[in-house]
């Protein structure tokens, strides 16, 4: 059962929090949800999910990106999912990078980390179902993210790409068992099975991704972003893209950072890339 907690009106639309028991995650989940103007049962509307980085929760990228003039024109409904299970009972560490607020969008395989850290089946496929269910929107679903939540926004997509119309992302990790944050992650959440890591890596997914099921991908990425060359390695990515001609475009933007700032330079123009293919 959802929970309302909070709906405030919203260039013309809604912006609404809930929670709700989860099965995935076995915890009390948190997400919030953008509604453009006009939306209802007579008249429903696509939807792009948006997973946030690391620290983050359901809020950051709805009170700080500035999506919802765009995403009311457009008609495009946003869902925020928090970053990972939150509560008492659920195992934490004293980290930015890893535990709550750091579920890295996998399914944990690892104990204490694997009752509570499955959000990959969280965002696949319980919180669409609900959304379906008790919104009026659509199953026609894009799906864009920053950071830690740039890859799974990417992984999400490679890994279902018939669940999506595009994927794209702001500075995502894209090789996450190449670098310092993803190998702490996946070491923590699904042990030494590096096999097992492949499988939420962007890299090696698009390595494996066949024709007929690429997706249009668009990623932004700032070049004065502090953690671009240890962390975020988008050329590794492109250099597969370009090997397979998979329709990446990576849009490098001079002077950006890693924060919200950039992210809300451009959200606009990741609301149109999507729409034309939530619309087609
Ligand atoms: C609100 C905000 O700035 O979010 C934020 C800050 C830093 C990071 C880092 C370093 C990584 C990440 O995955 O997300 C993220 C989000």
């Amino acid at each position: 059962m959802l929970e309302n907690i909070s709906s405030v009106k919203v260039s013309g639309g809604w912006h609404k929090q809930y929670t709700h028991s989860s099965q995935s995650t076995h915890s009390t989940m948190r997400f919030a949800v953008f509604l453009p103007p006009g939306a209802s049962e007579t008249n429903k509307v696509p939807v792009l999910y948006w997973l946030s980085g690391l620290t983050c929760t359901d809020e950051n990228f709805m009170q700080k990106a500035g999506a919802f003039k765009k995403a009311a024109e457009l008609g495009i409904a946003i869902v925020a999912p928090d970053t990972s299970p939150r509560g008492e009972n659920v195992p934490n560490e004293d980290s930015y990078d890893f535990a709550q607020g750091a579920g890295f969008y996998v399914n944990a395989t690892q104990a204490p980390y694997n009752t509570h850290f499955n959000m990959y089946d969280y965002v696949v496929s319980e919180l669409p179902a609900l959304i379906e269910q008790h919104f009026p929107i659509t199953s026609t679903k894009a799906i864009s993210g920053h950071s830690m939540g740039g890859h799974g926004a990417l992984m999400v997509a490679l890994k279902n790409p018939a669940a999506f119309v595009s994927a794209s992302a702001f500075s995502p990790i894209v090789n996450p068992i190449e670098c310092p944050w993803g190998v702490k992650a996946f070491t923590g959440y699904l042990g030494n099975d590096k096999a097992l890591w492949a499988q939420y890596d962007s890299c090696e997914l698009m390595k494996n991704a066949e024709q007929a099921h690429y997706l249009p991908m668009l990623v932004s990425q700032g070049d004065a972003d502090g953690f671009l060359q240890e962390q975020l390695k988008p050329e590794n990515l492109v250099a597969i893209a370009d090997k397979k001609g998979y329709p990446l475009t990576l849009e490098m933007q001079a002077g950006y950072d890693h924060s919200y700032f950039f992210i809300s330079s451009f959200i606009d123009q990741h609301l149109l890339f999507h729409h034309q293919f939530l619309t087609a």
